[in-house]
């Protein structure tokens, strides 16, 4: 068999015009992983409600980021995938959940270029239903109905890998280096409680009560509330940071049920309020900087804390097209087409 590698990411609009922001969120929160309510009701809020405002109000704020060459979250992955192609012989192809290019865009370009044995890696460290699984549903799909002798191998969430944790807590570290800080915040994108009931395969583990996920559970594989903490705990770990000069918070929550909590936007608030002048904020959810990171948490999150009273504030960049990152990735297309070792 021939093998080939499909990176992939969440997507972004085409451009700032709100036609377009409109196409790309209606795909998006369209998503019954996203949005994970009976279609009649999701066609309802989202169609109904939330594409009549949130295009422009969305819009405007990707113009505050957006790159002469286009979204920074595409730009970031199609750099990544050349410093990852500079590494290896085999061909490696880039593909968004939504928007362009899409997945079925990318298997057909492996496809084109021989390709039948496909590793496919989901360019987010925990696994979520809103992201990791609807990736892997929609390949499957896409593979059954369009590449039917294709194989595909997935890679699972890399939250706890060791090579993972090395090169994040390193690109920490480099700007922590740098800096007079006093408490250093890991925001992850956040989902609704409900999400992770759903996820949890044993359907006993979740209580969302702070306890449930420190405690050894067969459910870990698929709880994104467990990953991201254990991702902060072991980047602290590395970097050895003192006990109670970190902490994890949850961002971008939508709508008017409860999400994963503490929310990144009161905690920033709160630390401002409770005497803290400077902080640093990193966001591991993200492997690229995108709106989220760029927008939310480097501007409007800066805003909340100089309101608050802080001074200064940090916002560390995702790991982007680091070198150490590319050859990471590049370690673990190696492992597989070796397949001598598990991918991760
Ligand atoms: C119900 C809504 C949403 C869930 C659940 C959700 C989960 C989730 N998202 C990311 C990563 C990204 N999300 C981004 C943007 C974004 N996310 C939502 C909604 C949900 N996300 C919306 C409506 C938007 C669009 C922007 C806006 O209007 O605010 C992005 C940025 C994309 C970009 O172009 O830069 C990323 C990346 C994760 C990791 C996640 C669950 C773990
Ligand atoms: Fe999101
Ligand atoms: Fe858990």
């Amino acid at each position: 068999m021939s093998k080939g590698v499909l990176l992939v990411n969440l997507g972004s609009p085409k451009s700032t015009d709100p036609k377009d922001v409109k196409k790309y969120l209606g795909e998006f929160l369209m998503d019954e992983r996203v949005i994970d309510v009976p279609y009649a009701a999701r066609a309802l809020l989202v169609k109904g409600i939330i594409l009549n405002t949130r295009p422009k109000q969305s819009a405007k704020a990707y113009s505050k980021i957006w790159w002469e060459e286009g979204s920074p979250l595409i730009v970031l992955t199609e750099r990544l995938q050349k410093k990852v192609q500079a590494h290896t012989e085999l061909p490696v192809e880039i593909a968004m959940r939504y928007g362009t290019p899409s997945i079925k865009e990318g298997l057909q370009k492996l496809h084109d270029q021989g390709v039948d044995d496909v590793m496919l890696l989901p360019l987010y460290p925990q696994f979520a239903m809103a992201t990791t699984e609807t990736i892997l549903v929609l390949a499957e799909e896409l593979r059954a109905t369009h590449f039917p002798t294709m194989k595909i191998t997935d890679v699972p969430a890399f939250y706890r890998k060791d090579d993972y944790i090395k090169v994040l807590s390193e690109s920490i570290g480099e700007h922590l280096k740098e800096l007079d800080y006093e408490h250093l915040l890991f925001s992850y994108h956040g989902v609704p409680e409900r999400h992770i009931r759903k996820s949890d395969v044993t359907k006993l583990h979740c209580k969302i009560d702070g306890s449930c996920c420190s405690a050894a559970s067969k459910a870990h594989e698929f709880c994104y509330r467990h990953q991201c903490y254990e991702t902060t705990r072991k980047v602290g770990q590395y970097l050895n940071l003192e006990p109670g000069t970190f902490s994890t918070s949850f961002q971008s929550r939508l709508g008017f049920d409860p999400w994963l909590q503490p929310y990144t936007d009161r905690t920033i608030e709160r630390m401002g309020k409770e005497g803290f002048k400077k902080m640093a904020i990193v966001t591991p959810a993200f492997v690229s900087d995108c709106l989220e990171t760029l927008e939310e948490i480097a501007m409007e999150g800066e805003e909340i804390f100089h309101e608050a009273g802080g001074k200064e504030f940090t916002t560390i960049p995702c790991l982007n097209d680091r070198d150490d990152w590319a050859a990471v990735i590049a370690g673990w297309i190696a492992a597989w087409e070796e397949a001598k070792v598990e991918v991760v």
